[in-house]
């Protein structure tokens, strides 16, 4: 679904900037034989940069600029139109509004809308009545104001679909589908740019206990309640996972594994030492292993699963690397 939408939009984009050639070569040339040759320069190299922005979406997924490019070439040539044939140019106002939130980010495309508005309104004062005018203004507002609308709400959903799609709702760390692609991620780092990363496997230690003592909700205020405390001690850049009921795991980037196993010990003393009111104290182990020259995301995964597995067999409450 995430997906589906941030592709739609990167098609969209696209498909306008193919209109956008088109659009430019037509006018350019229009232009060019009514003799008006910086119209038709502007055109021209409108042309050009939609020519560029094509080129860099197909080959490298990259939207040049974020779209702001835009701003040069569609909402000046829409103003020269209106500038030059106020009677007709100012049907494509209402195109040059509900264009800038298609094809920018929404906060700077209420800016560009606004001014472009301002412009608007400055251009066709002239050359119409009262009472034509008040129509005109007021249409061009209200076009304004709901796609402003229909785009924040889109914004706002597609956030929101982002956080359920990629967020643990009980312990609101990162779930297990974003741990998958994580993990790849830092494997193609460390075998493209030697980038080093540690992965810490960490299970609370007889949860079942604590479950079958105090009660679920006891339980599920245990696991949000140490997720709250792994995610304020750690760096924005780490990252943690609910990679199973009691079980989370920490992806440690630009991390070497001496510097997490000494992380991993605060983290260790950390849970263990806060007091969760349940008469006696919380503990973890965990299993850490760093990425190695000829890994698959598999055999770091079964490293760590032995590392945690011996620190359960030592006794719990411990850390082992390996
Ligand atoms: N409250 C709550 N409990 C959960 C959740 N997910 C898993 N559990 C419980 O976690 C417990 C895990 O039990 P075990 O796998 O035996 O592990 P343990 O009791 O921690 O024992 P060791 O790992 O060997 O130290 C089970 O009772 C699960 O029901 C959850 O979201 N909320």
């Amino acid at each position: 679904m995430l997906d589906e939408i941030t592709q739609f939009k990167f098609r969209l984009r696209l498909y306008l900037s193919v209109f956008g050639v088109a659009a430019a070569s037509f006018f350019s040339a229009l232009q060019y034989s009514r003799g008006e040759t910086i119209t038709a320069t502007i055109s021209f190299l409108g042309g050009i940069y939609f020519i560029l922005v094509i080129y860099l979406m197909i080959h490298k997924r990259h939207y040049l600029w974020k779209g702001r490019g835009f701003l040069f070439f569609i909402p000046i040539t829409i103003l020269n139109i209106i500038y030059l044939q106020p009677s007709f140019g100012i049907y494509w106002a209402y195109v040059g509004v509900v264009s800038f939130f298609l094809v920018m980010e929404l906060k700077e495309a209420s800016l560009g809308a606004l001014a472009f508005i301002s412009a608007v309104f400055y251009l066709a004062y002239p050359h119409y009545p009262d009472y034509v005018l008040y129509r005109i203004y007021g249409t061009i507002l209200l076009v304004g104001l709901f796609t402003f609308s229909f785009s924040y709400l889109i914004e706002r959903l597609h956030e929101r679909i982002n956080q359920i799609a990629t967020h643990d709702s009980l312990t609101n760390t990162l779930n297990r589908y974003t741990f998958n692609t994580s993990i790849e991620k830092a494997l193609n780092e460390f075998n493209r740019y030697q980038t080093p990363a540690t992965l810490l496997l960490l299970d609370l230690d007889h949860f079942k206990k604590i479950n079958d003592i105090h009660g679920h909700q006891t339980g599920d205020y245990v696991l949000k309640k140490v997720s709250d405390l792994l995610l304020d001690r750690l760096r924005s850049s780490d990252q943690v996972f609910r990679y199973g009921g009691e079980e989370f795991a920490i992806l440690l980037s630009q991390t070497k594994l001496d510097i997490a196993v000494q992380l991993t010990e605060e983290l260790r003393t950390m849970v263990e030492s806060h007091d969760f009111k349940i008469g006696k104290s919380v503990t973890f182990s965990g299993g850490l292993s760093e990425v190695q020259e000829g890994d698959w995301v598999t055999s770091w995964l079964k490293r760590c699963d032995q590392a945690l597995y011996q620190a359960k067999e030592d006794g719990r409450n411990k850390i082992v690397k390996n």
